[in-house]
């Protein structure tokens, strides 16, 4: 019999990393994973997943921000060095980002003390990968996680911990409570209804993935443009529409990736076209990691955490999330929540 059953609400990477640290650090808990979408219908599913924090970035201060990363940095490393590094779909990749604009366009204070190598890229380096184009670059060597390879391995991973998986829409967080001792919010841009939430708005995202076993190294341009060597394809992008709740695949779009990612990297013209993915990036001003107490009609508490508005960096950050996720839960399960 256990003495606290949790409801997570979400199936992404959000829910599946807060789903299995809860699992690991509360004891006798009964967890629950309740999502309408798995794996493909997700968000999580068109990302590329490399660990590259952004400025668009925003947690409640520049402390947490910066620990969340640190965190998450960790716990992907963590990973990568075990024996389970190639089921999860975590493994290493070094590249280069180019810009024309300002030299602290190709600067990343988030990582730049994280990483194992971060450095500017030299003249030799501009001149030969991207000849009179770029001003400037960096190199880096940092992670990535393959989602579509990490979010079938994370469920398993959480099944075989113990968790519940049930397949439903939830119309709202308040019908939980009469099952549940304690919901944690994961719903990512499903928030924006749960919640009501003005701050959590989608950035629309098309990707196209390629058969390119010869693209080794990563490199991000200007105009979202960028190329990401996965564990099976390397994905093509991008494109970032804010306020759009377009989720069908847009030919101009496509031939829009296809000729910036080309002109950066022309090895690519031969690679044959796998799919191509949209996802709705659920961006928020500050990320959502917060305790909230929400009464039913009849007065009764239910008590929430949520953690959703990662926006285009939920894949690098939902560990940092998760982990500050679960200590609020704890402390409300010891009683010395300040709610
Ligand atoms: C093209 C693209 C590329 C990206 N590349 C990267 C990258 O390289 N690195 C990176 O860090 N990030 C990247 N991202 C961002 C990353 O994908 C998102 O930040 C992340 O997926 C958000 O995860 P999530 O779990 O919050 O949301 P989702 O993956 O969308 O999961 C939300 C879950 O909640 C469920 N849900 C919602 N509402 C309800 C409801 N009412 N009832 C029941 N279930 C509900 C959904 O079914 C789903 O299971 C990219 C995104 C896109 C679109």
């Amino acid at each position: 019999m256990s003495d606290l059953k949790i409801a997570v609400v979400g199936s992404g990477i959000i829910g599946l990393t807060t789903g299995i640290e809860l699992l690991k650090s509360v004891n006798n808990a009964e967890i629950t994973i309740i999502a309408e979408g798995f794996n493909t219908d997700t968000c999580s599913w068109a990302a590329a997943g490399i660990f590259r924090p952004g400025h668009g970035f925003i947690g409640p201060n520049r402390e947490i921000t910066q620990k969340w990363i640190d965190d998450s940095f960790y716990y992907w490393k963590n990973i990568r060095d075990s024996v389970d590094a190639a089921e999860a779909g975590v493994t290493e990749i070094s590249g280069y980002t180019f810009s024309n604009r300002e030299k602290s366009i190709v600067r990343n204070a988030f990582i730049e003390k994280l990483v194992p190598i971060y450095r500017k890229a030299t003249e030799k380096e501009l001149t030969t990968l991207c000849p009179d184009t770029y001003k400037y670059g960096s190199f880096y060597k940092t992670l990535v996680t393959d989602s579509t390879v990490h979010l079938p391995w994370a469920t398993n991973k959480f099944k075989s911990l113990g968790g519940k998986v049930i397949n439903r829409r939830v119309d709202n967080l308040v019908s939980l409570g009469d099952q549940y001792d304690i919901v944690v919010n994961c719903t990512g841009l499903g928030a924006k209804k749960l919640c009501n939430d003005p701050y959590l708005t989608p950035i629309r995202g098309q990707v196209i993935k390629v058969n390119a076993p010869w693209i080794k190294m990563f490199f991000y341009a200007e105009s979202d443009t960028y190329i990401i060597p996965g564990f099976n394809h390397v994905t093509l992008g991008g494109t970032r529409q804010y306020d759009s709740y377009n989720t069908e695949v847009d030919k101009y779009d496509g031939m829009s990736i296809r000729e910036r990612c080309e002109r950066l990297v022309p090895s690519l013209k031969p690679a044959t076209e796998v799919r191509q993915v949209v996802g709705l990036r659920p961006h928020r001003t500050i990320v959502r990691v917060e305790k909230e107490i929400l009464l039913t009609a009849g007065g009764k508490k239910v008590k929430v955490v949520h953690n959703y508005g990662h926006g285009g960096y939920g894949v690098t950050t939902a560990p940092g999330t998760a982990l500050y996720a679960c200590d609020l839960v704890k402390e409300i399960w010891a009683g010395t929540s300040k709610l």
